[in-house]
């Protein structure tokens, strides 16, 4: 069975990014978006920047970035991934070109008939995250603990490297992996007590539950 590593996205305390790392999280994310809950300040990002072993990749999150946000996101968190939402495909492949650093598209997923565009992200992006869509009228494309129908990626030939995301928890995880054969997870709303209030007790058992699948 291939090794699975995990994804603690929306980390915004040093607590909760040792909780992490001492966990064996392969991928810390930062948000670099205001209306999350999880936003983090570029100060803020890289005090928790400095906490990140070098073996730990640092992905930033961001909603169609502008270029000036890209670069003082990784000026700040020395950042070795961008994943961005909502951003379309000839976009992602400009940002990747532009700063040759290892990219990720996120591909919001209710339907198989938006399974069907991961085809448009495999070039642009190197790795695809499979989240769950929220709601048109969600304040969030991402980080809300909704999660989509693992069936739809049973037999899925997929177009790029990728990784499972959404609504997935402590309780589920293993599930997911069993289900879709993913070996990279990422998980936010599931290891929180609240809205943006990560839990070190929380990541800590998602981490043992995404080994012990
Ligand atoms: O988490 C956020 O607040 C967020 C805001 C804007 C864009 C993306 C965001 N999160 C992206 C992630 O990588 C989350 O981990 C992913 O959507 C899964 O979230 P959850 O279902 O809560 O585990």
């Amino acid at each position: 069975m291939p090794n699975v590593s995990a994804k603690i996205c929306g980390l915004s305390t040093p607590d909760t990014i040792d909780s992490a790392i001492a966990g064996g999280a392969s991928h810390i994310g930062f948000v670099f978006f205001p209306p999350s809950p999880r936003n983090v300040g570029f100060e803020q990002a890289a005090a928790l920047a400095n906490r990140v072993p070098a073996a730990v990749r640092r992905v930033g999150v961001f909603v169609d970035p502008d270029d000036a946000l890209i670069d003082s996101a990784i000026a700040a968190a020395s950042l070795d991934i961008l994943q961005l939402h909502k951003t379309a495909p000839d976009r992602i492949a400009a940002i990747r070109a532009r700063l040759a650093r290892e990219v990720w598209g996120a591909l919001a997923v209710k339907t198989s008939a938006d399974l069907a565009q991961a085809g448009t992200l495999a070039g642009a992006a190197d790795r695809i995250l499979y989240d769950a869509k929220t709601p048109d009228t969600a304040a969030l494309p991402g980080g809300m603990g909704l999660r989509f129908d693992w069936n739809l990626l049973r037999g899925f030939r997929h177009p790029a490297p990728w990784a499972l995301s959404g609504g997935l928890d402590a309780a589920n995880v293993a599930e997911a992996i069993a289900r879709t054969g993913a070996t990279l997870v990422d998980v936010s709303s599931g290891v929180e007590t609240a809205p943006g209030v990560k839990d070190p007790a929380r990541i800590a058992a998602f981490l043992r539950a995404a080994r012990a699948r």
